[in-house]
């Protein structure tokens, strides 16, 4: 049987009299890059607080590799490394310097300090940039020195907390980079309110919403439920709704938004825009701008709460 690296039994939390996460269990046992997504607001950071020990929850449990969170945090916590959403660099010490602190603040044993730092610069890419003030480190090596942090101790799990906000296309890509890299021997946990970031670096999705779990299953399974069936369309010649309905096939419904614009909702969108693309060509409807609509968070969690 597998170990389970992380699981979490009927956790709750409540802050005052709201409540943030709701009986959620999930059981983590094989290494990956797990999304933890949902809405602003959704529980995410709750639950990342709480799984790393930094919160301690109202109800429920959290085991990392076996270790009761709440009764021996200590021994748990050697075996996760967490980003927060506010990365906690130290800005007015070296690379070098905030790494040795957090070797020291992680227990690392003195004498093996030096090569975990080496290594971690190495992982993360930024040995180069060692002997500099993080101060001075654009936005996207700040969050490198933040992820370095999250391995140094080579925990078994890396939670992060929305590791790709307030990041420029260029640095994205690169700390996506990074973090593909840092799983491959590792499970990492990403939270995010942004499904393409979930699709571009993910394998396993848990969404939350309203502080429950309402979804648990790999990027593919999710992909299933989001199968846009809106297509935006523009035409210049102006047909009759009625034409744009029962002309193209599979139009379900057709939405006048304004001028020559209209929205057409179908079944299954499968090779709708093909089809509009077509019909405009054959009927001279002079098609201007089509676009796939995709599902928002909040059209997906109205379907999955149909199920
Ligand atoms: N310290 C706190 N005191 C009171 N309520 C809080 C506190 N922290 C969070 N909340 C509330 O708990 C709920 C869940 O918040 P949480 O930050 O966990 O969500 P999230 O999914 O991480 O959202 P975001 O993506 O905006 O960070 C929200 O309604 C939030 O307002």
């Amino acid at each position: 049987m597998e170990e389970s690296i992380l699981k979490v039994e009927r956790l709750s939390h409540r802050y005052s009299v709201q409540w943030a996460v709701r009986d959620i269990s999930l059981e983590i046992s094989k290494n990956g890059i797990y999304g933890l997504l949902g809405s602003n607001g959704a529980g995410k950071s709750t639950m990342m607080n709480i799984i790393c020990g930094v919160l301690k929850q109202t109800e429920g449990s959290v085991h990392i590799k076996g270790i009761n969170m709440r009764e021996n945090p200590v021994a748990a916590k050697r075996h996760i490394g967490f980003l927060p959403q506010q990365p906690p660099l130290q800005m007015d010490l070296t690379v070098e310097e905030y790494l040795e602190y957090c070797s020291f603040m992680r227990d690392v044993p003195s004498k093996e300090v030096n090569k975990a730092i080496d290594k971690a610069l190495d992982r993360c890419g930024i040995s180069h940039f060692r002997k500099r003030v993080i101060h001075n480190l654009s936005g996207g090596y700040q969050q490198r020195v933040g992820i370095a942090q999250a391995i140094i101790h080579e925990p078994a799990i890396v939670v992060l907390d929305e590791p790709t906000n307030g990041l420029d296309p260029n640095q994205i890509v690169e700390v996506r980079h990074l973090i593909k890299d840092i799983a491959q021997d590792r499970t990492v946990i990403l939270s995010t309110h942004i499904l393409p970031e979930v699709q571009a670096t993910c394998e396993y999705i848990r969404m939350i919403e309203q502080g429950t779990l309402v979804f648990s299953g790999s990027v593919d399974e999710f992909d299933n439920y989001i199968v846009p069936s809106t297509v935006e369309v523009s035409l210049i010649a102006r047909p009759p709704v009625e034409d744009l309905r029962s002309g193209i096939p599979g139009v379900l419904q057709v939405e006048e938004l304004g001028g020559t614009r209209y929205r057409l909702h179908f079944a299954d969108a499968q090779e709708a825009l093909e089809r509009v693309a077509e019909v405009s060509a054959t009927r001279g409807w002079r098609l201007n701008e089509l676009n796939m609509e995709k599902s928002s968070l909040d059209a997906i969690f109205a379907e999955l709460s149909k199920k």
